[in-house]
This record gives C-alpha cells, sequence and structure tokens, in this order.
C-alpha cells in the first residue's frame, strides 16, 4: 500500500490542477490519498504510516510538505516520494524525480529506493539545506506573501538584497573555531535550494557529510556574477565563497538567529545552533542518487 498526502495550501497550483491530481492519484491501484488540514499535519500521517507498516509515503506539495513527510518516516522502513508542486523543488530536483505529475507519479509507486542521509538544525530536521543570513531573511520574507512561485521568489530576493547587511558569526567544526562575517550561511545536504539554484554544487547526499557553505560580503557590482555562478554550478571558484565538510558544526551569533530549514523560515530564540547528520537515515523514492 501507498499513501500520497497532498497540500492543498500549496502555493503554485491552481484548484483546477490540484483536481488534476487528485483525480490522477485516485485511479491508481493500492494507493490511498489523505489531504493535509493543518501545518504539521503531514508529520502525523506519516508517522501513522510508518506504525502500519505503509510501504512509501508519497509528499504531494512543495519542499515544506516534503519536510513534514520526511521527518515522520526518518529512521524507519517506510520510503518518502515526491510529487513535486511546490515554487522550488530542491530535493525532488536533487534525486531526479519527473517534475510533470502524471510521471511523477509513476516514478513514485514504481522506481526502486535509495538511502540518504538526514540533517539536523539543533533539534529540526532537514534534508536539502538550511542556513542562515540572506537566504533565511528571504525565505522569511516569501512566507509572508500572498503569492508564490518563482517571480515572486525573484521579487522579494531583489528587495531584501538592497536592504540587507552581513552579520558576524563564529563557526566551530572539527575543534576549531573561526569568525566569518558572512552575507549567508548554508549547510548543505543537496546541491541545491531549489530551482536548479546550485549553492553546493559537489554535495553528495549519502555521504555522511555536511557541506558548509560561506558566502562572504562582496560588493554591489559582483552580484550579477555570484547569480550566474549560482545557477551554472561554479560558485565554488568565487573569491566570495569559503567552503568546509565536516559532519558536525557548531554557529554562534550576537542575536537570535533566525534561520531557514529547506526553505521555510523560523526565528529561534537562541544564538546559537549544532549542524549535525544522521548518515543513511532516510529511505527515499529516487532517480540515480548523487
Ligand atoms: N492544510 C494546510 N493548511 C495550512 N497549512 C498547511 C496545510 N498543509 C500543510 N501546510 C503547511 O504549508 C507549508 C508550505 O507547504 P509547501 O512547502 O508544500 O508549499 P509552498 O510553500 O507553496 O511550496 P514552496 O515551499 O515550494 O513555495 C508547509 O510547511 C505546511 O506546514
Amino acid at each position: 500500500m501507498i499513501w500520497f498526502v497532498l497540500n492543498p495550501k500549496s502555493g503554485t497550483t491552481t484548484p483546477a490542477k490540484r483536481n488534476k491530481i487528485i483525480q490522477a492519484i485516485n485511479k491508481q491501484a493500492n494507493c490511498r490519498l489523505i489531504l493535509t488540514e493543518y501545518a504539521g499535519h503531514a508529520t502525523e500521517i506519516a508517522q501513522q504510516a510508518v506504525q502500519q507498516g505503509i510501504s512509501r509515503v508519497v509528499a504531494v506539495g512543495g519542499d515544506g510538505t516534503v519536510n513534514e513527510v520526511a521527518r515522520g518516516l526518518v529512521g524507519s522502513d517506510t520510503a518518502l516520494g515526491i510529487i513535486p508542486i511546490g515554487s522550488g523543488n530542491g530535493l525532488a530536483r536533487h534525486l531526479n524525480i519527473p517534475l510533470k505529475i502524471d510521471k511523477a507519479i509513476q516514478f513514485a509507486i514504481q522506481q526502486p529506493t535509495a538511502q540518504i542521509d538526514a540533517c539536523y538544525l539543533n533539534e529540526i530536521p532537514f534534508f536539502c539545506t538550511a542556513g542562515v543570513g540572506f537566504d533565511a531573511f528571504v525565505a522569511n520574507e516569501f512566507a509572508q506573501q500572498e503569492s508564490r512561485g518563482l517571480k515572486t521568489y525573484a521579487k522579494m530576493s531583489l528587495k531584501s538584497f538592497r536592504t540587507y547587511k552581513p552579520e558576524a558569526y563564529v563557526i566551530s567544526h572539527q575543534g576549531k573555531d573561526y569568525a566569518k562575517m558572512a552575507f549567508s550561511i548554508t549547510f548543505a545536504n543537496a546541491t541545491q535550494y531549489g530551482n536548479n539554484a546550485l549553492i553546493s554544487p559537489k554535495s553528495k547526499i549519502d555521504d555522511g557529510l555536511i557541506d558548509l557553505v560561506v558566502l562572504k560580503p562582496f560588493p554591489f557590482g559582483a552580484a550579477p556574477i555570484i547569480g550566474v555562478r549560482l545557477f551554472r554550478g561554479t560558485l565554488p571558484n568565487s573569491r566570495y565563497i569559503d567552503m568546509e565538510v565536516s559532519e558536525d558544526y557548531v554557529l554562534k551569533s550576537e542575536k537570535p538567529l533566525l534561520i531557514h530549514f529547506d526553505g521555510e523560515p523560523l526565528q529561534l530564540d537562541t544564538n546559537e545552533i549544532r549542524v549535525y547528520i544522521k548518515p543513511k537515515s532516510l529511505k527515499v523514492v529516487a532517480g540515480v542518487v548523487e
């Protein structure tokens, strides 16, 4: 038996498109469709699926819904599938999951599974990327918008870019402390934020390691080339990037941290976070895992 968990509030689909997806899923044999009723519901559904020995739970939504389902499945034998209907679809893209609905449904049902790493920021699981600085700031602004999608995201990024100021952090790993001024700091399990924005193009999702990507302060005129590098996968070559690899980091700031995990913003009441990994603890339905 396979369960599909659809977030009816996922941003970029129209009601007509959503109905088509619902009909397409309901046609499949041995599948059950459940609609989420509130934030956090998808995690509860995934936990029930694990208790009932369901083989696969397929998240039908954006990266927020994928994160909610995945956190209910970590450490279990139930696999995560994805029908990507969000704005960025970072994990789906990393796992080579088809973006067309009909193909994604067949893929979720038929494709074999693989094990990937789960990462944690304090106790918060993430599977793609998490971080602080500009990206968290934009995620927070984006969450307050009525409309979703790449266009709104790009608009919010440009608006935030004009006012956002780099901040000071101390990052510790492998017994050493590093003081950094940073525009953004990303902890990457996967290669991308979503939309093929390759923040950490060499990340492997099953290598037991978290890539740290620090984007240092840069002059205004360098922004376009940094943007081009982000989408071409050549960001590590930029003079404004510092990269490290480790299983565990501690990051401190002078004030309570605004973070994002898989693109979802969250204001913490602590100045300190620990980021760590549980290797190969999530089973996923995937294409070739890199
Ligand atoms: N029925 C619901 N009512 C309100 N919120 C919900 C419901 N179901 C899920 N959510 C919340 O909606 C949030 C956003 O979901 P999701 O990421 O799928 O859509 P999105 O934000 O439109 O996509 P993207 O993040 O790609 O832009 C999830 O984190 C989840 O907590």
